[in-house]
C-alpha cells in the first residue's frame, strides 16, 4: 500500500501550552487533525467555563485560514470544583469534560484533586449529566513505585469512583499497562482510553537503555515491553474503546535536557506519521482510521468527521528541532525516519 486516505483524525488528548507558543503548537496539531481536546493545565489552571471559553478565542486566533480545526475545551478539576460549574459546562458545546489530576502526579498538577471522595456530588452530576471525566491515572503516594502508579490508582481509586457511579463516562488517558488495558476492557461502554504513540512505539528500554533519553521521558513514565505489547494488542484489536490521544506536550529542550527534566513528548510535529509507523509495523494499516478517526468521535458523541486527509508511504527525518517563540523544542522521534507522511 502506497497511500491511505482516512477520515481527518481527532486528537482527544494535546497540550498546546499559552500565548507565544500558541503560533507554533496550534497550526502544527490543526493541519492534520478535525478536533482535539485541550488540556487545561496551565498556570494558574483553566477551571471556569469564561476561562476556557477565553483560552479557545487564544487558540482559534492561531489557527490557519484554511482550518476549520475545533479545540474541545477540558476543564480542570479542583477541590472546589462546584455541581453549578458542571451544569455550566454541561451547557457549553465547547466544553468537553473535566480533567482530573492528582496533585502532583504530573506536570502542572499541583492544583490537582487530593481527595477524590470528597468530590462525590461533583462526580454524581456529572454522571447525571453526561459530562465526561478525564483521568490522569497515576497516585502520587511516595511509597508507590512510579512504574506501578497506574496500575495501584486503577485499583485503590478508579474501581471504586465506578463502583459509586457506574454511569460515569470516564477515559482513562494516555493508559500505559496491561492493567489498564483489563480494565478498560471490563468495564462498560461508559468507559474508555486514550493511547499516545510514544506507549505504542516505545518502552522503559527506550527511556534507560544506552544512555539517559530525557525525550522519551513522559508522565506515565514507559513501562516494560510486556505492558507495550498489551498496548499494541488494544490500539489494533478493532475494540472501540481505544482511540488517539497524542498528549503531545511541548517543554524548551532547555527544560528537556536538565538536571530535572520536565516529563511530556512534543509529538505534534509527526503526530499521525507516528501512528502510521506504529499500524504499518503492526500490519493493520487498515484499522488506523477506526482508531484515529471514528472510535473517539462515536464515544463522545461527535460526528464522525467528513474532510480526509491522506498519508503516503515517503520516508522522511523528523527534524531535530522545532524553533518557537520561547526557543528551541526537541519533538519526539527527532533525526529518527518515519515511513509515512501527509500528502500536501
Ligand atoms: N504527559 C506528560 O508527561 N506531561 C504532560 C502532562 C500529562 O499529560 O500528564 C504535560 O503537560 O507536560
Ligand atoms: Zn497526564
Ligand atoms: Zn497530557
Amino acid at each position: 500500500m502506497q497511500q491511505i486516505t482516512l477520515p481527518r483524525p481527532d486528537d482527544w488528548h494535546l497540550h498546546l501550552r499559552d500565548e507565544e507558543l500558541l503560533a507554533t503548537t496550534v497550526p502544527a496539531t490543526a493541519s492534520v487533525f478535525a478536533r482535539a481536546v485541550i488540556m487545561p493545565n496551565l498556570v494558574p489552571p483553566v477551571t471556569t467555563v469564561e476561562q476556557a471559553m477565553a483560552y479557545r478565542e487564544r487558540i482559534i486566533a492561531q489557527r490557519p485560514e484554511t482550518s476549520a480545526f475545533r479545540p474541545l475545551m477540558a476543564l480542570y478539576l479542583t477541590q472546589q470544583t462546584s455541581v453549578a460549574t458542571v451544569r455550566a459546562a454541561a451547557e457549553n458545546s465547547e466544553v468537553i469534560g473535566f480533567k482530573l489530576y492528582p496533585s502532583g502526579a504530573t506536570t502542572n498538577s499541583a492544583a490537582g484533586v487530593t481527595d477524590i471522595e470528597a468530590l462525590d456530588e461533583v462526580f454524581a452530576a456529572m454522571a447525571e449529566l453526561q459530562v465526561p471525566l478525564l483521568v490522569h491515572g497515576e497516585v502520587t503516594a511516595a511509597e508507590i513505585d512510579i512504574f506501578d502508579r497506574e496500575k495501584v490508582f486503577i485499583d485503590t481509586k478508579l474501581r471504586p469512583l465506578l463502583a459509586r457511579h457506574p454511569q460515569l463516562k470516564l477515559v482513562l488517558e494516555h493508559i500505559t499497562t496491561r492493567d489498564a488495558v483489563d480494565f478498560v476492557l471490563e468495564q462498560g461502554e461508559n468507559v474508555a482510553a486514550t493511547i499516545t504513540p510514544q506507549h505504542l512505539l516505545m518502552n522503559r528500554n527506550d527511556l534507560l537503555v544506552g544512555g539517559i533519553r530525557p525525550h522519551n521521558y513522559c508522565l506515565p513514565i514507559l513501562k516494560r515491553r510486556e505492558h507495550q505489547e498489551a498496548l499494541q494488542q488494544a490500539a489494533v484489536s478493532g475494540s472501540p474503546k481505544f482511540f488517539l490521544g497524542t498528549d503531545s506536550a511541548p517543554h524548551g529542550q532547555s527544560k528537556k535536557e536538565a538536571a530535572c527534566g520536565c516529563a511530556g513528548c512534543y509529538s505534534a510535529p509527526a503526530a499521525l506519521p507516528l501512528y502510521a509507523e506504529f499500524f504499518d509495523r503492526m500490519n493493520a494499516l487498515d484499522k488506523l482510521a477506526d482508531f484515529a478517526s471514528h472510535f473517539g468521535a462515536d464515544f463522545y458523541g461527535f460526528p464522525r468527521a467528513t474532510e480526509q486527509v491522506t498519508l503516503i508511504r515517503s520516508e522522511w527525518q523528523v527534524p531535530a528541532t522545532v524553533a518557537t517563540a520561547i526557543g528551541p523544542m526537541v519533538p519526539y522521534w527527532a533525526n529518527e525516519k518515519l515511513q509515512w507522511q501527509i500528502a500536501e
